[in-house]
């Protein structure tokens, strides 16, 4: 058996559209059911941020997530293919007109991305302040929160409806398999064949 990680919502259904054409069979979680057994592998329903620290502790052999969020958590673990979906930036997005002002001695960042954002600043040598935030991040500068955030752009919609506009980017991001070291190892027949058998419908 395999275990899979992957994040709810639209990652996880287009990957599931991977496996049903890589090995000829309908894979969808049934209503409310965080698990999926079928063919030898078993499918598990998890928030985007949790897919990480699945696969990290062997919970699940390997995990679907995006380039931002294996970032984050700067786990060790083998990233094994790109799955060319999920595309999106991690850009800043800056009040209308306005500009990054490095000359100012502190910027106030809001983010869900804190690491990204701040090894940013540190490379730049700038001094921030990172506000964590879960999601709406958009909102953050129109009320005075935060100079600017840090977030995901994918067609730039989003930051223009919420009066912002997209700045520099920071990283380019996109879906990838990835395995635990210890799986991987264990399990590398295995893992490989469904590697190059999703790499095929790719
Ligand atoms: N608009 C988008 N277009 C393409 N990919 C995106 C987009 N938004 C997010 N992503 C990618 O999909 C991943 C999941 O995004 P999503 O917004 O579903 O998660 P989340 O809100 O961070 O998850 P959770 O609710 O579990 O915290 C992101 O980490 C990113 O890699
Ligand atoms: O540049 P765009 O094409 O507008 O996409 C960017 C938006 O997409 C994501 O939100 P999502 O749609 O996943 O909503 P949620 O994070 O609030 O669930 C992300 O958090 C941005 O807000």
């Amino acid at each position: 058996m395999l275990t899979i990680a992957l994040p709810k919502g639209r990652i996880a259904k287009e990957t599931l559209d991977k496996f049903q054409k890589a090995f000829n069979e309908e894979f969808i979680f049934e209503d409310r059911k965080l698990i999926l057994e079928k063919q030898n592998f078993r499918f598990l329903n998890v928030r985007n941020q949790d897919v990480p620290t699945y696969v990290m502790h062997g919970a699940a052999d390997l995990g679907v997530v995006g380039l931002d969020v294996l970032e984050e958590k700067e786990y060790d673990l083998i990233k094994l293919l790109d799955l060319q979906l999920g595309k999106c930036k991690v850009a800043f997005g800056l009040r209308k007109g306005e500009e990054l002002d490095f000359s100012k001695s502190e910027i106030t960042v809001a983010t869900k991305h804190e690491k990204i954002a701040k090894k940013y600043f540190e490379q730049k040598a700038m001094a921030v302040e990172i506000i964590k935030l879960y999601g709406s991040i958009e909102l953050a500068p129109l009320v005075g929160l935060s100079d600017c955030i840090v977030d995901i752009v994918e067609t730039g919609t989003t930051m223009k409806q919420n009066g912002l506009e997209v700045g520099p980017t920071i990283m380019e991001s996109s879906a990838h398999l990835i395995a635990n070291k210890n799986s991987f190892y264990a399990k590398k027949d295995r893992i490989l064949d469904l590697k190059n058998r999703i790499q095929e419908v790719i």
